[in-house]
């Protein structure tokens, strides 16, 4: 049987501001698929990185999917506008969502793929009444907030749950793995179940970042 690709979706927290374009540049001719542009607002997560006109620049540049992943409250209230800036897919929180539901229709409505994140410390089974509505579940791998952290391994059970979840209630939902991602554990977190691999520090911390997504996407 052919072995499913994996989808890898570099994180740009750890690239470097100041050559942003070059950065993207070198995702667009990388083997990435997808850009992973994380949005803190320091209330949400302990940290700030970048809003909404950076997200309108990388989008003039980029050649690829642009999947932003709110680390923010009250994320219904900047949906419209991260569709302006050029956003294909936006993931809000569940901890940070009274009316998780709602706000996933409004994502789709804006005519953008509703991706539902959850912290280390969530449940997969809370999300059995959105699974069938929702197009990618981020599991936080790590906590929220800072690139640069190790993998937490009880993530791999929740992978597991997750596919579970999905084949249960024939869902489409894609997985997406997010924090201390490497070529070292890779492997393991894609047999676990996952469809898309995020990366920040592995990638950009490389001696060569296009080298590192292409052993990602062969792990
Ligand atoms: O959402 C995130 C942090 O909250 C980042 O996407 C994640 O940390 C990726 O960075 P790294 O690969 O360095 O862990
Ligand atoms: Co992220």
């Amino acid at each position: 049987m052919k072995k499913k690709t994996t989808l890898i979706a570099p994180s740009l927290l750890a690239s470097n501001f100041l050559e942003l374009g070059k950065e993207v540049d070198m995702l667009n001719n990388s083997e990435a698929d997808w850009l992973h542009l994380d949005v803190m607002d320091g209330r949400f997560v302990p940290n700030i990185s970048f809003g909404l006109p950076v997200i309108s620049h990388i989008k003039k540049a980029a050649r690829k999917i642009c999947d932003v992943h709110l680390m923010i409250e009250e994320p219904e209230r900047y949906a419209e506008d991260f569709k302006k800036a050029g956003a294909d897919i936006l993931t809000v929180h569940y901890e940070a969502c009274t009316h998780l539901h709602r706000n996933i229709q409004q994502i789709k409505n804006l005519g953008m793929q509703a991706g539902v994140a959850l912290n280390p410390h969530t449940p997969v089974h809370l999300l059995e009444n959105v699974i069938k509505d929702v197009d990618l579940v981020l599991i936080m791998s790590v906590n929220p907030g800072f690139g640069g952290q190790h993998f937490i391994s009880q993530s791999l059970i929740k992978i597991k749950q997750l596919r579970a979840l999905i084949e249960e209630h024939q869902a489409h939902a894609l997985i997406e793995v997010d924090g201390g991602i490497t070529t070292d554990n890779a492997a393991e977190i894609i047999a676990a179940g996952a469809d898309v691999l995020v990366a920040g520090s592995s990638v950009f911390n490389a001696p060569d970042p296009a080298a590192a997504i292409k052993a990602l996407k062969l792990a």
